[in-house]
């Protein structure tokens, strides 16, 4: 019975490749990948695709693959009709809430604006510390907003700090830890149980290597 593996392209790529042909998974032909989207293993009956993070969840929860690898932040933000079943060690790094030296969003009395990629996760948040916040949604170099003026903070990935440091900002709280997890369609837990579970056997053994 054939498995379709989604897996999140980007950040997480490489590692998750890594531990997948560590484990004895037949990958290879995804590194040399040029512009090709599939790839089958006929092997071990297994088909793999590339995905950005957001569409990872997607292809998972339409049973068009049965099990995703994606990180965390994307699944805290997104919708969840999925199984989530393993944490991999890997993509390791945090969400946190950062801005200019000396002005907390939370000192402020007014209306908070914040700036992210992750509104949902940025919205409830603060809502659990009893303020609401304007979120200002944004694709990329995050930083660049409240050194710009757009926003009073900002909630984002922080791995090393590097980005934070070398724009002048700094960490005002951590939200939680992050690192890429397994998610499992949920048809298919029950349709393909022992050829999932296998994989998953094998990805457990993996991440406790991490
Ligand atoms: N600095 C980081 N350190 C560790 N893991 C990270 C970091 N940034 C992102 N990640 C993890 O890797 C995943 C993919 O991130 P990546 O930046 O490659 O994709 P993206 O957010 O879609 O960005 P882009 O739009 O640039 O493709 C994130 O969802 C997160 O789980
Ligand atoms: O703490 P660090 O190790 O510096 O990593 C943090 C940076 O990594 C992520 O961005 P990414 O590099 O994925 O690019 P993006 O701004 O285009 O999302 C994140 O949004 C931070 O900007």
């Amino acid at each position: 019975m054939t498995i379709a593996i989604a897996l999140t392209k980007g950040r997480l790529e490489k590692a998750s490749i890594a531990m997948l042909k560590k484990e004895g998974y037949g990958v290879e032909a995804l590194k040399e990948k040029g512009r090709t989207l599939v790839f089958e293993d006929t092997q071990k009956d297994i088909r793999y695709f590339l995905v950005k993070p957001n569409d990872c969840i997607t292809y998972v929860q339409h049973g068009v693959a049965d099990i995703g690898i994606v990180g965390k932040d994307t699944l805290m933000e997104g919708s969840d009709d999925y199984y989530e079943l393993l944490d991999l060690n890997i993509g390791k790094c945090r969400f946190i809430l950062g801005g200019l030296k000396g002005h907390n969003p939370f000192d402020k009395l007014g209306h908070i604006t914040i700036g992210t990629k992750y509104p949902n996760v940025a919205k409830a948040y603060f809502m659990e510390k009893g303020r609401e916040i304007e979120c200002i949604k944004i694709d990329g170099s995050v930083e660049l907003a409240p050194l710009l003026g757009l926003c009073d903070g900002i909630v984002d990935i922080m791995e090393t700090g590097d980005t934070l440091r070398e724009n002048g900002l700094v960490v005002f709280d951590t939200l939680c830890e992050l690192s890429a997890r397994v998610i499992v369609n949920k048809a298919s837990l029950k349709l393909k149980q022992t050829a999932v579970c296998a994989v998953l056997e094998d990805l457990q053994r993996g991440s406790e290597a991490c």
